[in-house]
This record gives structure tokens, sequence and C-alpha cells, in this order.
């Protein structure tokens, strides 16, 4: 640190607004959807905002294939690496994970702890993020190494610092995230909200919303932790379409892929008029409520 508390991660990130961490206390409650649903629709809230979505999911990273960027390589500048933008020139949505990093999107990561930090630290020191309205970090599930050396990186630009939890209604799931809670409160990350996943299903035709399982076990979480509760997403199969669809996005042989109009094109495009947005409406509002109460602080 140099003495006037600068590090190579404040500096890198001195232009970015707000730092939003998402976390879960359980594996598949939806946290990586629920990374990419903030990304996408704060990125629609307004024609000007700036977005950037960092994957730390560093064993099981899934961000560049819910946006339809997989495979795209990243490039390295006289400057650090250059995120991959999923809206191409207009670089308004930026991302960056380690599946970009992989010779093959089949490979796995077997790492360590050490190696684990090493690789954080040069995501957000190494990574030409720019200026951002927003960064969100998506993390996987339980409070593990990425956690630890995330939260000692991040120290020197606490103040723009936030999370979210996503959990499920079910019980199991609901006592793993408040153990998240808990792990939030032990490192000071002030909580903008609790979402609750997978809360009732959404049916396709008319989008009435059926409570085929428990729902509103995350609110009462959220009130009985006194933290405030951001909304409910429901099952909701156009989401899985939609993320499915970028997904499958393929190479075709003769064009390198930055020249491919890739899924992530479209899907930033149809977003904005699915029904999934619509769905992830109320919760933005709260979330862009919160974050200017964080700025006022
Ligand atoms: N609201 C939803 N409606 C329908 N399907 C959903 C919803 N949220 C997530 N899913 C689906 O559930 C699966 C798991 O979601 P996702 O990968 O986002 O979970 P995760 O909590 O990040 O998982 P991991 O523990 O692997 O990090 C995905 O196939 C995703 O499309
Ligand atoms: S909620 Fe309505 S439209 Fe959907 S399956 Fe049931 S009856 Fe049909």
């Amino acid at each position: 640190m140099s003495a006037q508390g600068e590090t190579p991660v404040s500096r890198r990130l001195s232009k970015i607004k707000h730092i939003v961490i998402i976390c879960s206390g359980k594996g598949g409650v939806g946290k990586s959807s629920v990374s990419v649903q903030v990304a996408l629709s704060l990125y629609a809230s307004s024609p000007n905002a700036r977005v950037g979505i960092l994957d730390v999911d560093l064993t099981g990273p899934s961000i560049p294939r819910m946006l339809g960027l997989d495979g795209h390589p990243v490039h390295q500048s006289t400057d650090g690496w250059v995120p991959v933008y999923a809206d191409g020139g207009e670089a308004r949505l930026a991302c960056m994970s380690v599946a970009f990093l992989l010779k093959r999107k089949d490979d796995s990561v077997i790492w360590r702890g050490p190696k684990k930090n090493a690789m954080i630290r040069q995501f957000l020191s190494d990574v030409r993020w720019g200026e951002l309205d927003y960064l969100i970090i998506d993390t996987p599930p339980g409070t593990s190494d990425e956690h630890i050396s995330l939260i000692e990186h991040l120290s020197p630009v606490h103040s723009r610092l936030s999370g979210i939890v996503v959990t499920t209604p079910q019980a199991v799931a609901l006592l793993d995230a408040m153990k998240c809670v808990s792990f939030t409160r032990t490192v000071s990350l002030p909580l903008l909200g609790v979402i609750e996943n997978m809360s009732g299903y959404a049916c396709p035709c008319c989008g009435e919303i059926s409570n085929v399982f428990s729902t509103g076990g995350g609110e009462s979480m959220a009130k009985r932790g006194s933290i405030p509760f951001l909304g409910t997403l429901p099952i909701d199969t156009e989401l899985v379409t939609l993320l499915d669809a970028a997904a499958e996005t393929e190479q075709e042989d003769d064009k390198p892929i930055e020249d491919v109009e890739h899924e992530g094109f479209r899907l930033l495009r149809r977003y904005k008029a699915t029904s999934s947005a619509k769905l992830f409406g109320p919760i933005v509002e709260n979330i862009l409520s919160r974050l200017s109460g964080f700025t006022a602080q």
C-alpha cells in the first residue's frame, strides 16, 4: 500500500461507483442467474449506465455462458486485460471470468487457496474496467477462499462495497443463507438485501404465479435478521430459455469469434421486452434505491 493508502486494486477500481457482491449460502439457488439479471437490468435502467460483471466462481464459472460470451478471448493491452464486452463497440457491459482464460470450455480449474487468491487479485487490479456505475461480482456458493480474498482486496474501497444474498424459500437453503448473512456481518459487508429466487412458478401462458413449493421464507428470514428484502422471483421458464439460447451460441467455422454477432448482443436487445425483465423490475428498483441511500451515507 502506498503512503496515501492506495493499492493497485483501489487505483484500478477508482472510477467504479458501486461494487455489489452477490452470494448465496447454498449452491444451485440461482445466484449466477440473479447476478446476470442484476447486470442486465442495471444496463437497461439507463441508456448511459455502464456495468461490469466479474465471475469469481473460479471452479464453476457460468457467467460467460449465460451471457452468450463463451469462447471469447481476453486480450492483453499495455494497460492490462481488456474485458469482453457483451454489447460490442458500445462497451457498456463488460465481463471477466476465468472461463475466458481456459483453453477449452470443459477444462476444470482445480486450484488451492493461494492460487485462487492471486487470480482474484489480478481480476481486481489488472482488468481495464474503466469507468463503471456498477461492478457486479458473482461468487461461489457458501463462504470460501474466494469470499475472503475478495473482502481483503476490496478493503481499500469498502465505502463503495455492498452485498446481496440469494436464497430459495426452502428451509435448508434459508439456514445456509443465514450463515452467509452472518459472514457478511463478520466482515462488515453492508447488505443491500435478500432476494428469494424460485419462489412459486410463473405460468408461461398467463404469467399467473402458483406456489408449488413453500414461498415467503426469504422474506421472513430477512425480517428476522433485520435485513432489507429486495423481492421474489418465480421459477421462470422464459429466463431459462433466454439464458440457454445465449449459451448455445456456436462459432461459425470460417469467422473469428470476435466477428460473429454473438448471442450476447441478441440477449441484450431482447431482455428488456421479456417477462423475466418485468418480474425483475421491482427488484432492480429496490437495488437502485438502496444504492442511492448508500451514496448518501
Ligand atoms: N428463477 C428461475 N427460474 C427458473 N430457473 C432458474 C431460476 N433461477 C435459476 N434457474 C436455473 O437454475 C440453474 C442453477 O442456476 P444458477 O447457475 O444461477 O445457480 P447458482 O446458485 O449460481 O449455482 P452454483 O451453485 O453452481 O453457483 C440454472 O439452470 C438456471 O437457469
Ligand atoms: S396458470 Fe392459467 S394459463 Fe397457466 S397453466 Fe394454469 S390455467 Fe393454464
